[in-house]
């Protein structure tokens, strides 16, 4: 469980966060200028309407679990080898570490045992993960590159929109910490808005029930009590924020971000031919950006 102390440290309205802000902030614009004496990523200049030859497209892939986001990413990074894949980080949530590195517990599996008690927990690992992940600066390989690519599977954005949300009208969040992750959630949007940024989105569009029946063939043992119900919250919480926009946005840059829907219902995994019509769509759709 996260200590009381953070929590108030990530609560803007307690005067402990008000303490720690000046610190933070220092630490932040350290960050930044590393950043700046890099290369200048796309996202960074994006908002600036600055572009220089040198930027890094960065985009996610979205998509209800057992979609095939992991699938996909693999055919599209065999079909464009020079793009880089920043997979989730399942791993440091099925094996959270203590201080002393050590392997203490798995919240994936708490998290579908017993979701009231674990959700806000699950919340603010599977974000601040994800936010690590996404403020990374990218691997210098890639900035040799004369169009560089980076390809997140999925973000800070559907960490909040999709499941806390989803989490909060289930009632797996309450009120509370349905509030506190919305607070701390667009502080750090606010303050590494443009580093977290992303240039273009990729929904993997499938129907609930064709997710249902892949999440039983991949059988994680985790996922045993996963319904076909949550799936379907699930796939209507990306509907409402993706396509119908539906959605409470409030930050520009993620209602302007542009969108590439995919409809992987079919079955291609050992289809070369709908792999390549697939990974032309995503080409072209990067290209465009
Ligand atoms: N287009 C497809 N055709 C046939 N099988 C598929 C396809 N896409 C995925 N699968 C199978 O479905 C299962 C789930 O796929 P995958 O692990 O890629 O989903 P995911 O979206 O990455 O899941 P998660 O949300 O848990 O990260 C795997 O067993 C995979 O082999
Ligand atoms: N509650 C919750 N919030 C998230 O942000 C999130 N991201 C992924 N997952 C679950 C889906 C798969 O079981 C498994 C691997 O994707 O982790 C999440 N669950």
């Amino acid at each position: 469980m996260l200590c009381h102390k953070t929590v108030r440290l990530l609560d803007p309205r307690t005067p402990l966060y008000k303490s720690w802000r000046p610190t933070f902030r220092l630490l932040l614009c350290r960050e930044g200028r590393e950043h700046m004496a890099g290369v200048s990523h796309r996202s960074s200049s994006a908002h600036t309407g600055a572009k220089s030859d040198k930027t890094v497209k960065k985009l996610s892939v979205e998509g209800n679990i057992a979609a095939g986001k992991s699938t996909f990413l693999r055919l599209l990074c065999s079909a464009q080898q020079e793009w880089s894949l920043v997979a989730e980080p399942l791993g440091k949530w099925q094996h959270v570490r203590s201080a002393s590195h050590r392997d203490v517990d798995n919240l994936l599996q708490h998290l579908y045992a017993d979701p009231s008690r674990w959700s806000y927990t699950f919340q603010t690992l599977s974000c601040m993960s994800r936010f690590k992940a996404q403020i990374e600066a990218p691997p210098e390989r890639l900035l040799q590159l004369a169009d560089p690519v980076q390809i997140y599977e999925r973000s800070v954005y559907s960490d909040r929109f999709v499941f806390a949300k989803a989490l909060s009208e289930l009632g797996h969040l309450n009120e509370m910490e349905w509030s506190l992750y919305q607070d701390w959630h667009s502080f750090l949007i606010e303050e590494f808005g443009k580093r977290a940024a992303l240039d273009g989105i990729i929904y993997l569009r499938a129907t609930p029930g064709r997710c249902f029946e892949r999440l039983q063939k991949r059988a994680r043992k985790e996922e045993k009590t996963v319904t076909q119900d949550y799936l379907v919250k699930l796939h209507d919480q990306h509907e409402r924020w993706l396509i119908e926009k539906t959605t409470d946005v409030h930050f520009q840059h993620i209602r302007d971000t542009p969108i590439l829907v995919l409809d992987v219902d079919e079955e291609f995994e050992d289809d070369p031919l709908v792999s390549e019509q697939l990974s032309n769509k995503v080409k072209e759709f990067v290209d465009s950006l």
